[in-house]
């Protein structure tokens, strides 16, 4: 009887199946392949069967009652998931319907309340007239009025606001790129809209909640992640990395905006970080926030002076019905726009405002060649159109929150807004609607709200249902004695189904030749097909691999990031990525709705560029570790590579909090990444091979055995940063070296091999340790360094401790450096004291290289005495020297050094000026301290032995110097 059932069962669940045809997707497949592979279990129900179950002993029959409940259950959770789609479908469109009435481009407006201290006046300009129109007062009897599709008055609060973006968000879990911008005047509430406060969350966090939430109930597997950065003077800032604010910080590099042939907008080593949860996200973009430029300003006490966004990305693999299989959506808190004369703005504050109301104006361009549908949009003209070049667009939602003051002294700013504002809303809107137009479409759209809101909650009831069925199923699931392996290994749900597909084939992936397309663009394994490439050989290459047919997808579909689970590679948890792959469907590439994971996930990485896989798009400090790649120490014999991985949320905290100095460059052509290691693992050993070896938590490697090191451990802690004082670097190509991060000067390596040579492997070292002695290091240029505060031979004392005395025995309590005595013992008081204690060391060369030390003679109080008696300038910062060199002299109490500093690329005009004429200001500006900083990295560097650095500013850093 029971078999009856289950083949009903089983029948009416293929019934269901056919019936939404159009929907039929991996994952049911994979629900009916399990069905029937339970069935086939069973022998078909005849007589001699009959005879058969007869004699079956009681706990077969037990078996068999359970077998068909599952079956059943089976049966029914497919038919569920059917209907979930079908409601997934129908929600979809009519979302899409309802934001279609209300216009791809949506402006509100919102009045900031006037604070305490204003309503003394309470001179109101502006005024909320209803839902959508306010009223600007120009004059006593001169008014004018403005529309928008939504005006929340000064009362309205946080939840109002967000009522109205919530649409938005859900079209963004369907695959369309969004856009959600803050505009207005500074002081107006942009960043309370968008940030909002711990008792009032604004838009950011809830948007991101939401999302989360949509996804949950979409009944498909999203990949989500977060990316935070600030267009800061013109400049883009990844607001996940910390600026430099020491001077053993990592250098930081710039993030560069990629455009592919369709149009489509990434940012080149922005750090984009997977998160699992709201929580996650949350953490993430506290961290953000903190590293956000806010200044005070006479308009708003923390005034943001840059432009804030927040980019959300979403991936799902398996909801073939989405728009787009990754799509992103960028929240933006954009700088106030202000008037330099209203705010009194000078220095940096006034180059600020300045940088801010340019790149608005260059929005504001955009916006008008989009409104008169120029053929040229002028997106170029700014780094923030650049960034939000496709989420303006067409096919993507684009909503705008422009703020406004109520006070009247700000009406010129008000009006500006309200125009600016006017405009971008006349972009979809072309000529204005008349009321009974308007009206019509009000009442359409209340319809479809409510038919998404009720189909949101059948969804709910279904999802409900299947949670049940699903529970059921694993309890009865547990009853039942595994026959197999294979029967343990199936699947209990869905989507665990699915993980277990990505598991799978992402051991399998393999390297393929090269393609013509940009960096951050791979073909995929559909690709390579089409262009005649062979299928990728892999471990189990002698398995014939089945691809399923293929169908064309529209054109405008792209694939551009996918990212899958692979837990039993790391044990940490994180998730592997091919991150930043894109595969454009109109590029040779087939797209196929039925394709199953494997084929969509197996990417083809150029073999010349399988290097830069993982540095390609982080080639930054702290973002280098985020997405090291195994593929870094890929074995060249079997051709295997890894994936990037993104690092966990808590790892990238956790590196954050502990401010380690992890940082790549390049040397010799070689990509070089260092990494920081567990603090006092490594034995400093001035004489001796690269001490690096002899930690065994980093490698296995033991100089007297000769034993291999162990590259496991190293991906390990580069995937986890570990956090600690030291570093270790090593070189990221076909094989990798690793040394001691600061070139130690007796280092073994650089003996072999040379700084500007192309650095060998581990098995040159190992050849040539014999060689190793302790002569000084050889005249050396990098492109690159690293420095670290921990290394005890990066101090001056342990330098001159070491050449007169190598072997640290016998230390003389003070010896004789160019005619002057050096007392390494005052070191450290001096640097406690702050004071500059020395006694008159001067110009000490550093190897051959053309930097040179000179160190003064005084303290504190005597400090402009002291410079004046050696025809320095008393000020913090003072050009000496012409010629052919710009030699710059830094005299910081801290640093107690001054430096000749080879600045030949940098343009004498720009030099001369500032640093004659501006002393105060420079101080005042700030750029002195990170100037500083980088004189100080410049000198340690200096001390290591590794010779000129650049200093890496550009002009523009000298120009705000002037400031
Ligand atoms: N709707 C509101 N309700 C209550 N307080 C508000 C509101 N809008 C703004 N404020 C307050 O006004 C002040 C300025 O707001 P905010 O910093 O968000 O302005 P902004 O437009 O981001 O300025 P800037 O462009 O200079 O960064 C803050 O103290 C904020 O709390």
């Amino acid at each position: 009887m029971e078999s009856k059932r289950s083949v009903r069962n089983l029948a009416e669940s293929i019934h269901s199946l056919l019936g939404l045809k159009k929907q039929l997707t991996s994952t049911w497949a994979a629900s009916v392949c399990n069905i029937i592979k339970d069935l086939s279990s069973e022998e078909p129900f005849n007589s001699s069967n009959k005879i058969k179950c007869m004699n079956f002993n009681s706990s077969e029959n037990k078996d068999s009652d359970v077998d068909s409940v599952i079956s059943k259950i089976q049966g029914d959770l497919a038919a569920l998931n059917a209907q979930l789609n079908q409601l997934n479908i129908q929600r979809r469109q009519a979302l899409n319907d309802f934001l279609d009435l209300k216009g791809n481009i949506r402006v509100f407006c919102r009045i900031r309340p006037l604070i305490e201290e204003e309503k003394f006046g309470d001179l109101r300009s502006v005024v909320a007239l209803d839902s959508s129109k306010v009223l600007l007062k120009l004059a006593e009897n001169k008014s004018k009025q403005y529309s928008f599709d939504k005006v929340f008055d000064p009362g309205s609060s946080q939840d109002e606001v967000f009522s109205e973006v919530e649409p938005v968000i859900k079209s963004a879990v369907d695959g369309y790129n969004a856009c959600i911008f803050a505009y207005g005047q500074t002081g107006t509430g942009k960043t309370f809209t968008m940030e909002g406060t711990h008792d009032c969350p604004g838009v950011v966090p809830r948007a991101i909640e939401e999302l989360f939430k949509q996804a949950a109930d979409s009944n498909h597997t999203f990949i989500i992640t977060f990316s935070m950065l600030e267009i800061y003077m013109g400049n883009l800032r990844d607001l996940l990395v910390p600026q430099m604010t020491k001077p053993t910080d990592a250098m930081t590099q710039c993030l560069s905006i990629q455009t592919d042939p369709k149009g489509g907008i990434e940012i080149e080593n922005l750090v984009e970080i997977r998160v699992g949860d709201f929580n996650q996200a949350k953490k993430l973009y506290g961290l953000g926030s903190r590293f956000r430029s806010t200044a005070s300003t006479n308009s708003n006490v923390t005034s943001s002076r840059s432009h804030c966004l927040i980019r959300i990305s979403l991936t799902s693999s398996d909801a073939t019905e989405r728009r787009r299989e990754r799509n992103k959506i960028w929240m933006v808190d954009l700088g106030g726009s202000e008037r330099v004369l209203k705010t009194k703005a000078w220095g940096r504050r006034f180059e600020e405002g300045k940088a801010i109301n340019l790149s608005l104006s260059a929005l504001g361009d955009v916006i008008n060649a989009l409104q008169r549908r120029r053929s040229h949009v002028p997106f170029r003209n700014s780094k923030l159109t650049q960034v939000l070049k496709d989420s303006l667009g067409e096919d993507s939602r684009t909503l705008m929150l422009v703020h406004v003051s109520p006070k009247e002294e700000d009406l010129c700013e008000t009006l500006c807004s309200l125009g600016f504002a006017t405009r971008v809303r006349s972009i979809h809107l072309g000529s204005e609607e008349s009321t009974d137009t308007r009206a019509k479409k009000e009442v359409a759209m209340a319809k479809l709200l409510e038919k998404v809101k009720q189909l949101e909650c059948d969804r709910q009831d279904v999802r409900k249902d299947i949670k049940k069925l699903n529970e059921g199923l694993e309890h009865h699931l547990s009853k039942t004695k595994p026959s197999s392996d294979e029967h343990l290994e199936a699947p209990h749900s869905v989507s665990e189904c699915n993980i277990k597909i990505e598991k799978k084939n992402a051991k399998d992936v393999t390297v393929a030749p090269s393609s013509q397309l940009p960096t951050f663009m791979r073909p995929t394994i559909c690709s390579r097909r089409k262009s005649g490439i062979d299928f990728p050989t892999t471990k189990n290459s002698h398995k014939k691999i089945s691809l399923p047919t293929r169908k064309r997808k529209p054109l405008s579909i792209r694939a551009e990031s996918l990212t899958f689970p692979l837990k039993e590679i790391s044990e940490y948890g994180s998730e592997c990525s091919i991150a930043r792959t894109t595969c454009l469907a109109d590029y040779e590439t087939e797209y196929s709705q039925n394709a199953s994971e494997c084929d969509i996930k197996m990417i083809v990485l150029p073999e010349q560029e399988k290097s830069q896989m993982s540095f390609g798009h982080s080639t930054r400090s702290k973002a280098q570790a985020s997405h090291i790649s195994t593929e870094g120490y890929a074995n060249k014999k079997t051709n295997k590579v890894g994936f990037p991985k993104y690092f966990t949320v808590e790892n990238w905290l956790q590196l954050q909090k502990n401010e380690p100095t992890t940082c790549s460059y390049t040397r010799g052509g070689k990509r070089v990444l260092a990494i920081p290691l567990p603090e006092n693992k490594i034995r400093y050993n001035v004489q001796n091979k690269a001490d690096i070896l002899h930690n065994e938590e980093i490698c296995n490697y033991d100089f007297a055995k000769k034993k291999s090191y162990n590259h496991d451990k190293i991906n390990k802690l580069a995937n986890t940063g570990v956090t600690g004082g030291s570093i270790m670097e090593m070189v990221i190509g076909d094989d990798f070296v690793i040394g001691n991060a600061g070139s130690k000067p007796n280092s073994p390596y650089e003996k072999v091999k040379g700084m500007d040579e192309t650095p060998g492997s581990l098995d040159d070292f190992v050849i040539n340790e014999d060689r190793c002695s302790p002569i000084p290091p050889p005249d050396m240029r990098c492109d690159g360094f690293i420095q670290n505060k921990d290394f005890p031979w990066a101090t001056e004392s342990e330098r001159f401790i070491e050449q007169a005395s190598p072997d640290k025995q016998n230390l003389p309590e003070s010896f004789l450096i160019n005619d002057s005595w050096y007392n390494p013992l005052s070191s450290s008081d001096m640097s406690q004291n702050n004071t500059v204690d020395l006694n008159a060391v001067s110009h000490v060369s550093v190897s051959k290289c053309e930097l040179e030390l000179e160190y003064l003679s005084c303290n504190t109080k005597t400090l402009s005495e002291e410079c004046e008696k050696k025809d320095l300038c008393g000020f913090p910062l003072h050009m000496v020297g012409e010629s052919r060199e710009t030699r710059l002299c830094l005299n910081t109490v801290t640093s107690r050094r001054a430096l000749f500093l080879d600045l030949k690329d940098a343009n004498q005009d720009d030099l001369t000026l500032p640093f004659i004429e501006s002393e105060e200001k420079i101080c005042n500006t700030g750029i002195l301290y990170f100037l500083g900083q980088k004189v100080q990295i410049l000198c340690a560097s200096a001390l290591l032995g590794l010779g000129v650095q650049k200093l890496g500013l550009g002009h523009d850093f000298f120009y705000g110097l002037m400031l």
